[in-house]
């Protein structure tokens, strides 16, 4: 099984290039099964979540081709099946997004459930719950959600907890509904703005994009079109917390500063000079060691859970003592284990913990237990003394592109094996 080598202890410089956002081409690819001509994306990352959703949508009939290692182009004219199957699902819980856009242009839906995942139990009670608003017979089956209707109506849906994946589900399938949907307390993340652009560029009419409160005026059909997909926040975020921890200077190009203050703040307040332009955003360090933050995580545009892993290393190493609390998902510090193998000092107690950096990490073999742990990991291991290796690397494929090559471009000594 390939593995993830690091040597410590060199400060990065250099520019990197940030990839299309994993958690925005998800459902973009998934919704591009509600229109009735090709679409074509670019920015499309290269991930093993990006495979695994066109392998999904390829079982579901369409047809997709790539035309550079960044541009995809899916002909959903051919769908003509609407199961989404246990194998596919089961090793991307994302897969769940094809419910909404399958649901709304062929009125009959069966999408495996995903069930939870190392970070925690994730239920779908909501996704079902807003296909029921507009109008759906929803079941659980045999392990699968089964959705059925004539025609999706328009509704009034009122989240009664902010779920970024529920947004994107019933934002798809409302936008082929006859009438008006008015979706309430939606999560108001970038990538359900980049999802929503991406719709309205297919000919979908939305109202409210990047608010809590999203009106879409349902439309017949949704025709072809282009759609570049808007860069990867926390992929910006890990490198930028990379760079700091190593006192070193990087900039990230086809960056969105716009789409990630919380983060930024933070970076500041453990002492980072961060300048940015449209689309870079340069991190400074000047050979100082960062302060210890506090973060909460909590729904955009507060602090991202999909940081706090890597928030977490940085602490470890810094002056001070940061509190760290996760309220998103209930087991979500499993990295934590892994760091104090390295030499972390990590008191846990429920849904927080408290890092004590400490002046020096150690290299160890760890094992990554979820993509942002993996992350963390290797952010750690960039400043242990030593050798680190790192197993169970396949996490990290899921969401980052190239990354060993991007360090390996910054002046970090890392490397793959196996
Ligand atoms: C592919 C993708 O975009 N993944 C992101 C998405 O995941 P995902 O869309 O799964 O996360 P949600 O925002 O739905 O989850 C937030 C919380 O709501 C709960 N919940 C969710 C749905 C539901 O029907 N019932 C329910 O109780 C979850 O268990 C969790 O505690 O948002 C998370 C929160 O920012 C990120 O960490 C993930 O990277
Ligand atoms: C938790 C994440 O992704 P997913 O929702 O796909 O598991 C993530 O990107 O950190």
């Amino acid at each position: 099984m390939a593995k993830i080598i690091l040597n410590g202890g060199e400060a990065l410089h250099g520019d990197v290039q940030i990839s299309g956002a994993k958690n925005a081409v998800l459902p973009i690819l998934c919704a591009t099964i509600l229109a009735d001509e090709p679409v074509t994306l670019s920015n499309v990352p290269h991930l093993h979540d990006v495979t695994t959703t066109i392998s999904l949508l390829g079982a579901l009939g369409a047809k997709i081709t790539v035309d550079d290692s960044q541009t995809l182009h899916i002909d959903p004219r051919s769908v003509n099946r609407t199961v989404a199957p246990y194998e596919l699902v089961k090793t991307m819980r994302a897969s769940i997004l094809v419910l909404g856009p399958l649901l709304a242009k062929f009125g009959h839906a069966e999408v495996s459930l995903p069930g939870g995942c190392a970070i925690g139990s994730r239920p779908v009670d909501l996704h079902i719950r807003g296909m029921q608003a507009l109008g759906a017979e929803v079941t659980v089956e045999n392990g699968f959600v089964k959705a059925r209707c004539d025609r999706l109506k328009g509704g009034r849906f009122v989240f009664d907890m902010v779920s970024v994946g529920a947004t994107e589900n019933v934002l798809s399938a409302a936008v082929l509904a006859r009438g008006t949907t008015v979706l309430e307390n939606c999560a108001q993340e970038p990538e359900i703005v980049d999802l929503a652009l991406c719709l309205q560029t297919l000919g979908a009419k939305i109202d409210g994009i990047g608010t809590s409160t999203l009106t879409v005026e349902g439309v017949e059909r949704l025709h072809g079109g282009r759609y570049a997909v808007q860069a990867d926040r926390i992929e910006t975020g890990t490198f930028l917390v990379a760079a700091a921890m190593t006192g070193g200077r990087i900039t990230c190009r086809r960056a969105r500063a716009d789409t990630m203050d919380s983060v930024l703040q933070k970076l500041v307040e453990a002492g980072a000079d961060i300048s940015h332009t449209a689309d870079t955003i340069t991190l400074d360090m000047g050979g100082r060691r960062p302060r210890a933050v506090d973060i909460t995580t909590a729904p955009y545009p507060a602090f991202p859970t999909d940081m706090q892993a890597q928030f977490a290393a940085m602490n470890c190493m810094a002056d001070g003592v940061g509190v760290i609390k996760e309220t998103i998902f209930e087991n979500r510090f499993m990295h934590m284990n892994e760091l104090m193998r390295l030499g972390a000092d990590v008191k846990i107690d429920g849904h927080t913990a408290i890092v004590r950096g400490v002046p020096e990490l150690t290299g160890a073999p760890v094992m990554a237990t979820d993509l942002r742990a993996s992350a963390s990991l290797v952010l750690a291991g960039l400043v242990a003394k030593g050798e680190t290796v790192i197993d169970r690397v396949y996490h990290i494929d899921r969401g980052y592109e190239n990354i060993e090559e991007k360090f390996r471009g910054l002046g970090a000594r890392i490397r793959r094996v196996g």
